[in-house]
């Protein structure tokens, strides 16, 4: 309708007498756009005066034939709407004899034709018929049969132009059929009718004129359409309305009916009364009511408009109004066939899971597929719902894999991944035979704690094996924008939603494990925390029922996915996060426990993994033990895996350059080795980011089958005849390897008077450090310690403490022994450039002090952890497995340990414990006797 009214009013000629051009440059810009906008040019816009009744019509195109002259013409059928005196339009004419015929007559100078609407027929419907079922009604119609079809009352239609079949037809005067002429093309005799007579000052006349004038001014105000194109195309659109305002008063009272009635988007038979109504009167009464109805549904936009406005607010939404608006006024109901199989692809991913779908995320997807019908394909807006509905149709609604509870199955799969971690398996077991008890593993977060490659994330793995969960992992570490875990909102360019959709959409089922890397590496100091609440009301098996992803804007259920986080150290993770963790330490292993893990794990995957046969290398256990004392002393076993790999892919290269390899690719995972092709650890298809270095911060995800997958043993592998062996052993390790990055870890072979071993945890698990205290100088009043080796704050003062206490000592064993008061002292803890902090130390800088004081050495491979009080209380302390573990390394035989921790250190695999000499004390006292007593 409003389309209609755009096209009329451009090409009315009612409007062009109104516009009075003078040469100037927004005149030169106003008829610059109404040429764009119409494809007129500046002599068809007709811009000067012009009587749609008079002679002057000559100035459009030259004509010798007076208007009064023409009595037979051809009739030209009109489909849509009938011409009005004084407007324009465009009609096609296929009868190639129509054309000629029209042709002819313009070279004759009497280039005129009337126009006739063409009556309906009951069986066709020209309205809602394509323009190819039109032309085909107008093909058909010829003679006779179209002058029964055609109205009486026509008008006279200047022929301005032909182009192909193109013909534009300028409307003159109102036209009545008397008699048809001759039949193909179809000529008929007409009576040019003019209007009844009226009463310039009748009062009823003047006043429907200006209620006709006024209504129509509000609408050319009111129409959307126009104040749009105003605002977006161009100023001097504006201009030209307010010429036409300006000058409807200029119109004759006829005029004003024809014009208003030619704008409106009444229907055709409406303005075919008009074009037939002779009393001017009742055309101005009629074309009134066609207006005033115009004026009617304008208003009705607005509001809609505003109520979309107000609802949507935002550039998105203007823009969807917009399309909205367009689709109205074009009343298009036809989709586009990529708009139509998209609509259909949405459809199929959501109709047979209607009722899995919650209620609410329905709705969403429904009332986003009606917009999506709505929207033009070349539209922002709709990339944006496109994209959008993608995301909410392919989450697996209502789609889980089956849990499994199998305990038996469950420690087969742990043992066969792991080597130890017993206590740990333990813990996992249980957990499984708890879920198999409720029947759901739900509403428990595990977090994995523990030095790095110590096989946090690959337990992660073994879980979701166990469960018969997929996988998926990604990595928190150094995170702080929270829309990596919330996503964006949907009006920013290019929105993504948060990871959990991401790793739902991924991983296919509602009940994945994932894995959380690094959650104490969470990017906390952000101003309002947020990360750390983001990832609370992911975790929170309170709130992730209702999870609100800020791409997705509906609520999603998170209840099913069990959630496993990994963190070195547990101080660092948010507490209201810790707080609903459960957290199982994985401590280090020690050498025995490396070894095992080296040679029945590392190193057959590392071998496997280069596409070398058992029979092509022998790694010796002296080169496995050097490689772990010499090269990779750490809590976990990541190095030694690498180093591992790089001894294989050495050995791949000797093997390919001395021609000896086997054919298939070297990374291939065939293997012909029977004994080897158990299935090791592999639950998921890891990518390159799961294995990368240690304290990564880069976000990475993998996805997992959470299935067993075989090795395969059964492709043939063509051997080459003479297999060469390569013997790795503690001699040539050096040729694959490199120089040895550590010596013994004991500085001492005998500690030195004023040394003492001490036991330290850090979050790359347990280590022994030294206490070494020396004399500087000596003087009355010159006693005093002086500290170095990085020491936090707690650590200086514990050295503090250390000094007073051995004072005390000093003063109650040799009451006479002046050391402390007159010497001035220096402890300093190596190594320098590594930052320390912890109470623990306290009873080994005592030691220490007073080994000083004493001249006395304490004795042989010990080493001590304590915390001590002013009186010489000895409190507990973290992290005593580590500790343990980390004796053993630096081949210690006696440790003091505080009492408090006893409980601890039983709770310690035997095999830790190994050929520990452990003493257990509550004070100082005791400690002085074991260290320098000697006896025991
Ligand atoms: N007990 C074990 N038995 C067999 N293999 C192990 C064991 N512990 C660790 N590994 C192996 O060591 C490698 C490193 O382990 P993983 O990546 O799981 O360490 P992590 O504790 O997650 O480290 P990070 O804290 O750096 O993420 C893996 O290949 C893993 O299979």
């Amino acid at each position: 309708m409003l389309k209609l009214l755009v096209s009329n009013l451009y090409c009315s000629h009612h409007l062009t007498p109104a516009i009075r051009v003078r040469s100037n440059p927004v005149n030169s810009l106003l008829f610059k756009s109404l040429t764009q906008l119409t494809g007129w040019n500046r002599s068809s816009l007709g811009l000067r005066a012009f009587s749609s009744d008079t002679d002057s019509s000559a100035a459009i195109a030259s004509t010798k034939t007076h208007l009064n002259d023409c009595l037979t013409v051809i009739a030209l059928p009109l489909l849509h709407k009938p011409l009005i005196p004084g407007f324009y339009m465009p009609i096609y004419v296929k009868d190639p004899k129509v054309l000629a015929a029209l042709q002819e007559s313009r070279r004759q100078k009497s280039p005129y034709a009337g126009a006739f609407l063409l009556k309906d027929d009951d069986a066709e419907s020209t309205d809602s018929s394509s323009s190819s079922e039109t032309e085909n009604i107008l093909e058909k119609l010829k003679g006779k049969e179209l002058f029964n079809r055609i109205h009486e009352v026509g008008t006279l239609a200047q022929i301005s132009s032909i182009q192909g079949e193109q013909v534009i037809l300028i409307g003159h005067r109102r036209l009545k059929i008397t008699e048809m002429v001759s039949e193909d093309p179809l000529t008929v005799k007409v009576d040019h009718v003019k209007d009844e007579p009226y009463d310039k000052d009748n009062d009823l006349i003047k006043a429907t004129y200006f209620e006709v004038m006024s209504t129509l001014r509000d609408v050319l105000r009111t129409t959307s359409l126009w104040r749009d194109q105003v605002r977006t195309y161009t100023q001097a659109c504006s201009l030209y309305i307010w010429h036409c305002l300006r000058h409807i008063g200029d119109f004759s009272y006829a005029k004003l009916a024809d014009f208003a009635a030619g704008i409106s988007g009444a229907n055709k038979y409406q303005i075919q009364g008009v074009l037939e109504q002779l009393d001017i009167h009742t055309r101005l009464g009629v074309t009134m009511v066609l207006v005033k109805k115009e004026l009617e549904i304008n208003k009705l936009q607005e509001s809609i408009a505003k109520a979309f406005e107000e609802q949507f607010k935002g550039e998105r939404h203007r823009m969807l109004l917009k399309e909205q608006l367009k689709a109205i006024q074009a009343k298009l109901g036809v989709e586009t066939d990529a708009k139509t199989a998209l609509y259909e692809k949405f459809r199929g991913r959501i109709d047979p899971i209607k009722d899995k779908i919650p209620e609410h995320v329905l709705k969403a997807i429904e009332e986003e597929l009606t917009k999506l019908k709505m929207l033009e394909t070349s539209s922002s807006e709709y990339d944006v719902t496109h994209t959008y509905l993608d995301w909410l149709t392919v989450l697996p609604w209502g789609k889980s894999s089956d849990e499994n509870f199998d305990v038996s199955r469950a420690e087969k799969i742990l043992d066969e991944d792991h080597y130890g971690l017993s206590d740990v398996k333990e813990r996992i077991l249980e957990f499984i035979a708890v879920g198999r008890l409720r029947g759901t593993s739900q509403g428990k977060i595990i977090c994995l704690s523990g030095p790095p490659g110590v096989g946090k994330t690959s337990i992660g793995r073994s879980i979701a094996r166990a469960l018969d969960r997929k996988f998926f992992r990604f990595s928190v570490g150094g995170l702080s924008d929270v829309a990596e875990i919330k996503g964006h909102r949907r009006t920013y360019i290019g929105a993504m939603p948060g990871k959990m959709v991401q790793c739902l959409k991924t991983v296919g089922t509602e009940n994945p494990l994932v894995l959380i890397d690094e959650i104490d590496k969470l990017g906390v100091k952000c101003h309002d925390g947020g990360p750390a609440s983001a990832m609370l009301e992911l975790l929170d098996p309170e709130q992730n029922a209702n999870f609100l992803d800020h791409y997705l804007d509906v609520t999603i259920d998170l209840s099913k996915v069990l959630f496993v986080c990994t963190a070195n150290v547990i101080d660092t993770i948010p507490r209201p996060l810790l707080d609903r963790m459960e957290v199982i330490s994985l401590a280090g292993y020690i050498t025995d426990e490396k070894m095992q893990i080296a040679r029945d794990y590392l190193l057959k995957t590392a071998r496997r993994d280069c596409g070398i046969k058992p029979e092509q290398v022998d790694v010796s256990d002296a080169a496995l033990l050097s490689l772990i004392e010499n090269y990779c002393r750490e809590a976990g076993v990541r190095n030694l895996q690498k180093h591992m790999e790089k001894i294989f892919r050495k050995i791949a290269l000797n093997l390919v350059r001395k021609g000896t390899s086997l054919e298939v690719p070297a990374n291939s995972d065939v293997v012909t080795d029977t004994e080897d092709s158990k299935p090791l650890a592999k639950t998921d298809l890891e990518s390159p980011e799961a294995t990368s270095a240690e304290g990564s911060t880069v976000l990475t995800d993998e996805l997992a089958t959470g299935d067993s997958t075989e090795p395969k043993t059964e492709q043939s592998v063509v051997v080459a005849e003479t297999v060469e062996k390569f013997v790795i052993d503690e001699s040539n390790l050096e040729d694959y390897v490199g120089k040895p990055v550590f010596h013994a870890e004991k500085i001492y072979e005998q500690t030195p008077v004023g040394v003492v071993m001490g036991l330290a945890w850090t979050s790359m698990g347990g280590s022994t450090l030294y206490i070494e205290t020396t004399f500087v100088e000596e003087g009355e009043g010159k006693g005093g310690l002086h500290i170095t080796g990085q020491l936090g704050a707690v650590m200086k003062e514990s050295a503090e403490i250390a000094h007073t206490v051995a004072r005390r000592i000093m003063h109650e064993k040799e009451p006479g022994n002046q050391f402390f008061a007159k010497s001035k002292l220096h402890l300093h803890v190596p190594a320098g450039a590594t930052p320390k902090d912890g109470p623990s130390a306290g009873c080994t800088m005592i030691t220490s002090l007073l080994s000083l004081a004493m001249k006395k050495p304490v004795r042989k491979d010990l080493a001590m952890t304590g915390e001590v009080t002013l009186t010489g209380r000895i409190l507990a302390i973290g992290g005593v497995k580590e500790k343990t573990i980390a004796a053993r390394r630096s081949d210690v035989k006696v440790i003091i340990l505080p009492e408090a921790n006893r409980s601890d250190y039983d709770e310690l695999a035997e095999n830790v414990k190994e050929g520990l000499n452990v003493h257990f004390v509550d004070k100082y006292d005791q400690i002085f006797e074991l260290a320098f007593g000697y006896d025991h």
